[in-house]
């Protein structure tokens, strides 16, 4: 049997001291910076301390920033809006969400035969980056057309349907996942997900996440969805496709392990930082860097890297 080739060793995570030197020596080894956005930058509409200052600090140093976000409740235009209210001037371009991950993959990877259309138990970033894309698709925020508690009369397969694309719905109920499940009957058509996160940090507190929204069909079809999100290398394929990413170079910055960090390693990214301002505790990061998953290093808050 081909001996497992043991992952290269990596170094057990160590916490910056937040001793300036020892700070800028970690950031000088990067020219971009690739930002997780959930439990990093704020959670949910409150920023996290001092995000937008270290923003502004690796701009005045040079650093490209790149932002990634597993949560497709918004798109990435409504995401440059939701950092232009907080006071950070982003592009579309410098964004990449899960939905428009997903989104791209099913209009130009796998490429929706005319005529069909996608059922999304999700938000509207999911929506209308599947507009964007010219994806005909129904669900989502969108009523179903009847009253919920007639689902047993129209949930069931359909011919027009290539697709169930979830994603965090905070509005999830019964009808959507019956009719989900009605369609995902038949085993042509895709299940995918923008992502699995297990759970959403908002409000100082974790809520069910997206992954939370897609685990009821898998455990009714026995099918689990592909997903377009952190740690599959979807978006960092669309990143590559934008810049010219120098990965020996860039370093990921995330708080959940099994996402993030993760998305960095695969990726084969120069460094990757957690801060623990979200999904992934401190004894989790040293654990996980035990089993050669761990970040390079990581720190309290974003904020610290100003020292
Ligand atoms: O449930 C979810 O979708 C995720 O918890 C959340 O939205 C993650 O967003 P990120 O941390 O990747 O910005
Ligand atoms: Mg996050």
């Amino acid at each position: 049997m081909a001996s497992e080739t043991a992952p290269p060793s990596r170094a057990a995570p160590r916490k910056l001291t937040g001793k300036k030197q020892e700070i800028d020596d970690f950031i000088d080894q990067f020219d971009t910076f690739l930002f997780d956005c959930d439990g990093v930058l704020w959670q949910g509409d409150v920023l996290l301390p001092k995000v937008v200052e270290t923003l502004e600090m690796l701009r005045s140093r040079g650093k490209k920033l790149v932002f990634v976000t597993n949560n497709s409740t918004k798109s990435r235009e409504k995401y440059s809006k939701k950092f232009e209210k907080f006071g950070i001037p982003v592009k579309v371009d410098e964004i990449f969400g899960s939905a428009y991950s997903t989104a791209v993959a099913i209009s130009r990877v796998y490429q929706i035969p005319k005529g069909k259309r996608v059922f999304v138990i999700g938000e509207e970033g999911i929506e209308e980056e599947l507009d964007a894309e010219g994806i005909p698709h129904f669900g989502g925020t969108q009523p179903l057309g009847f009253p919920d508690d007639e689902v047993a009369e129209h949930c069931g397969p359909d011919p027009t349907v290539w697709a169930v694309v979830t994603g965090l719905d905070r509005k999830i109920n019964y009808a959507k996942l019956a009719m989900a499940f009605g369609f995902l009957q038949d085993p042509e058509v895709h299940f995918f997900a923008t992502n699995f996160d297990s759970t959403f940090p908002t409000h100082g507190k974790l809520l069910p996440g997206a992954g939370s929204c897609s685990a009821p069909l898998t455990f009714m079809t026995g099918r689990g969805p592909t997903t377009f999100g952190k740690p599959s290398q979807a978006m960092m394929e669309s990143i590559e496709r934008k810049y010219t990413l120098d990965k020996s170079k860039a370093c990921m910055v995330g708080d959940r392990l099994n996402t993030d960090i993760k998305f960095g390693i695969k990726g084969g990214l120069k460094g990757t930082l957690a801060v623990l301002t979200g999904v992934s505790k401190e004894h989790e990061i040293l654990e996980a860097g035990e089993a050669g998953e761990g970040p390079d290093v990581y720190l309290d808050c974003l904020g610290d890297l100003l020292g």
